[in-house]
This record gives structure tokens, C-alpha cells and sequence, in this order.
């Protein structure tokens, strides 16, 4: 699957945004090895911290389908640059990702940035770091 239609995928997820707060949509489209593609929105609520990315929104839907090797994410919102992912997204996307995997982020004007999960968050936190 090309970048492109990766994009289109995740611009579709952005059209059912649940954002009554913010008002900010945000589409996400994850690509798998064997080329399934799990789209993600973001889903606010009235308790704002129950919030959930549309980043995370698509990775927890692959994961609980057991789809867990992945090849691609692409993120879309109406941003000025292209969207970037927020702090508990890098984390979970450094988690549940290879390092090496491409992250697209895009805007509404047509400008992308193509970056690898290890450029995303430089120096995370993950399973190394715990115990001896
Ligand atoms: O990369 C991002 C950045 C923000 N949001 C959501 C969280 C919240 O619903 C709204 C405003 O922060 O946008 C995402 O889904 N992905
Ligand atoms: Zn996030």
C-alpha cells in the first residue's frame, strides 16, 4: 500500500472523530505486515482524561484482534505542520512497534513527515529498563 492511500485511510477514521470538547479531529491508519489497515479516530469524554488518540484508538484495535506485526501508521488532523503524536502515543507506539517502522504525519494541506518509531521518542522508557 502506498503512503498516499495509507493517508486517505486515516483522513477517513478522522470523519468519525467523537470530539464534542476539542473539536479537534484526528484520523489514524495503521498498516499491517500482511497488509490490513486498522483505522483509528480520537473518542473524548465529558471526564477529560478518559480521552483516547486516534493513535491509540487503532493500535488497540489491531492488538485485540491479535494483529501485532505492523508496517506502517499514518496520522492525519487539520494542523499547520503535520500532526504530532502526543507524549502518552509515543510511549504506547514505542511499545506495540518496531523501531524502525515508518510514522506518517500528515496535514489537510498535503504536508507530510516521514519519520521511524526510534526518531518519534529518542531514548524511551521500555521493557530494558525494568529490573536488573
Ligand atoms: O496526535 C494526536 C494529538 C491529539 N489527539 C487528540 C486528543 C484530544 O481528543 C484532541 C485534542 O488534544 O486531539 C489525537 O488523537 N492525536
Ligand atoms: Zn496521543
Amino acid at each position: 500500500m502506498k503512503i498516499n492511500e495509507l493517508i486517505e485511510e486515516a483522513k477517513k477514521a478522522r470523519g468519525y472523530a467523537y470530539v464534542p470538547y476539542s473539536k479537534f479531529k484526528v484520523g489514524a491508519a495503521l498498516l499491517t505486515k500482511d497488509g490490513k489497515v486498522y483505522r483509528g479516530c480520537n473518542i473524548e469524554n465529558a471526564a477529560y482524561s478518559m480521552c483516547n488518540c486516534a493513535e491509540r484508538t487503532a493500535l488497540f484495535k489491531a492488538y485485540s484482534e491479535g494483529d501485532k506485526e505492523f508496517a506502517a501508521l499514518a496520522v492525519i488532523a487539520d494542523t499547520p505542520r503535520p500532526v504530532p503524536p502526543c507524549g502518552a502515543c509515543r510511549q504506547v507506539i514505542s511499545e506495540l512497534c518496531p523501531s524502525d517502522m515508518k510514522i506518517i504525519l500528515a496535514n489537510l494541506n498535503g504536508d507530510i513527515t516521514e519519520l521511524t518509531v526510534k526518531e518519534l521518542l529518542p531514548n524511551a522508557f521500555s521493557a530494558e529498563d525494568l529490573h536488573e
